[in-house]
Parts: C-alpha cells; structure tokens; sequence
C-alpha cells in the first residue's frame, strides 16, 4: 500500500475551529435553556389568575415545539408519555398534567436540553419499605418511566389487576417463561412464590430510550446486575426499624407467621444494603419518587 504523506495541520486554525464550535454549541445550549424557562413561565402564567387569553389558548403541541431542540415526533412522544391529548391547550391541562409536564420541562432544562441516556433502575429494600408505593407513584407521576411488570405465581391482593400490578400465572407458565428464556431474572421471594421479570419489554423501553424501573428483590438485584452490569441498583431504607414493622402490620395483608418471616428476610437485606449504587430513605413518598427519578439521569458510580 502506498505510503500518504500527513496533510500539513494549521494548529492555529484547528484551535479556532474547536473555540468556534464550542461556542456555538453552547449558544445553542443557551437557547434550549431560554426556551425552556419561557415555556415553563407560559404553563405557569396559563393557570394564574391573571392568565393572559394568548397564553392559555396555545396548544401544548406548538408550546413544546417551539424548543429548538424537539422536533415534532419527539414532541408527540412525550405528549403521548405524559398523558396529553394532541390538541389540548394550556390552559387546559388538569393538574396532575401540568404537574408531569412541568417536571418535564424541569428535568429537560437540568440537562442542558438533552434527551437523558435511557437507564435501567432497579428498586429494591426490605418488605414493607414502601417499594410498591413509591412504584406505584413513579408510574402515576412520571409516565416517561416504564414500569417493569413482573410475573408472579402468588395470587392477586384485592384491587390488583392482572398485567398492571403483575402478570399472575401458575407455576406451568411460569416455568414455561423460565424456558422459552423470556425472563430476565427469577427468584423465589420469601420462601414463598416465584416472582420475575420479562425480559422483552425492558430491552423494547430501553430501545425507544425510555428508562425502566424494576422493583424487585435482593436476589433478582444481583442477578439483574450480572446480567446488565450498566444497572443502577436503588436501596431503599425505612427511616427506623420500628418505622418497617409499624407499615408492615399496618399494611395487614400478611398474617403473623408471614409477617415474622417477612421481617427475618428484611434483616438480611438490610444487611446487603452496602452492595447498592444509591440509598434512598423513603421519609415521604413523593421525596423519595423524585429521588429515584433523579437517579435516571446522573452517570452510574
Ligand atoms: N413514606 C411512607 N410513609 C408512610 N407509609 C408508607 C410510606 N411508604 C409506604 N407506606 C405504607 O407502608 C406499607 C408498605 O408499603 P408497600 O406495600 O409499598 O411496601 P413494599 O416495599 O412494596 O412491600 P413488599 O416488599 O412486602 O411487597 C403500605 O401500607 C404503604 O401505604
Ligand atoms: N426477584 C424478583 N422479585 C420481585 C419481582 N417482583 C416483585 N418482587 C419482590 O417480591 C416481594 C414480594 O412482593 P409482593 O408484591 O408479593 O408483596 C417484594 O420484595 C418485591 O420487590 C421480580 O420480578 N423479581
């Protein structure tokens, strides 16, 4: 193969042209953030008394696109992930909408603009922490966070549904998930029933670039870490010992003998609390949801 000879490098000109681009992607930077901020003044100024007729009559739709950096099928993504119809208003928004588009906005301008890495977050910490709760609070709260929805062979509470709260299927089923290989990690939990995570609807998420949460238990941590090292493993703790007992009896869908045994197991996770990335104390239940979304978008230690 003939030898090139190396084009001659104008260092200065190189230097230049790297200030250069530097400086226009910081502009562009800047005005991600300026829109945000506006857009976030529009969706307040909207739901003041005072509203101005121009700023509750804008589509939510034209609000968003109007950030340089989303364009209009990302725009109907997250429309569609925050629960917002395409034709709705400002002004029209319910709360619980303004609130999740708000967050969104917020949590957008906190990262200079940028779509955050999708990231696969597993929850786990000892019975009656309040793992379920804070769940249950993400799915509500922050639609664009998909909610893994595990397969169990115990049966369904009162007021559980089949395919939201868990996929409820008997042990035949199970052990066919098992190998037909379309689990991602199993465990027996409590000595008790199998519980699981399919594995195909979390690589689907994290392919559209939705992060996933997992609520899980100790053993499916660990494996879940073997198998996806890139996870980012949440503890989370109760504010005291006395603090678990009080929500596990209050809770009172285990007997005694469950209870106790339920309290052994949560020992010795507490124990394994160190082997986590992050620990969050679930104090209040909004606090500790926001913390865990927090988590989605920072590096992984
Ligand atoms: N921050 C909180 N403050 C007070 N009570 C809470 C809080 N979080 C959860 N709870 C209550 O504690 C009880 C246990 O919560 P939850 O069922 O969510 O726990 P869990 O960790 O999912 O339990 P398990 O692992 O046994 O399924 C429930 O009655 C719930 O309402
Ligand atoms: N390893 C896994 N553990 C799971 C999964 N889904 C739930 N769980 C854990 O089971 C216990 C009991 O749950 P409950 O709803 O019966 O009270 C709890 O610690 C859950 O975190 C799973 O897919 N894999």
């Amino acid at each position: 193969m003939p030898r090139v000879a190396p084009p001659e490098v104008d260092r200065a000109a190189a230097a230049r042209a790297a200030v250069a681009a530097r400086q226009a992607r910081a502009a562009v930077k800047k005005s991600v953030h300026d829109r945000t901020r506006s857009a976030l003044d529009v969706v307040d100024a909207a739901w003041s008394a005072s509203a101005a007729p121009a700023e509750a009559s804008l589509r939510v739709r034209e609000l968003l696109t109007s950030i340089p950096s989303l364009g209009p099928t990302r725009v109907a993504r997250a429309m569609e992930q925050l629960g917002i119809a395409e034709s709705k208003r400002v002004g029209g928004l319910g709360v619980r909408q303004r609130r999740r588009l708000r967050e969104w906005l917020e949590r957008r301008d906190n990262h200079g603009g940028e779509q955050q890495r999708a990231r696969l977050v597993v929850l786990a910490g000892p019975t009656a922490v309040g793992k379920g709760t804070v769940s249950t609070y993400i799915r509500e709260n922050y639609p664009d966070v998909h909610l893994s929805v595990s397969a169990t062979t115990r049966s369904p509470r009162p007021g559980e549904v089949d395919g939201v709260n868990y996929f409820f299927v008997s042990d035949e089923q199970f052990d066919h998930l098992i190998e037909t290989g379309q689990m991602l990690e199993t465990a027996t939990v409590h000595n008790a029933f199998r519980y699981g995570t399919p594995r195909e609807p979390i690589e689907e998420a994290l392919a559209r670039g939705q992060s996933v949460l997992l609520e899980i238990d100790l053993q499916g941590a660990r494996s879940v870490r073997k198998e996806m090292p890139e996870a980012v493993l949440v503890f989370l703790l109760p504010p005291t010992w006395d603090e678990l007992v009080r929500r596990l009896i209050g809770r009172g869908t285990e007997d005694s003998v469950e209870q106790q045994r339920r309290l052994e197991t949560a020992k010795v996770e507490l124990a394994a609390q160190d082997e986590f990335d992050y620990r969050v104390v679930n104090h209040e239940v909004s606090q500790a949801a926001r913390e865990v979304v927090d988590l989605m978008a920072i590096p992984k230690k």
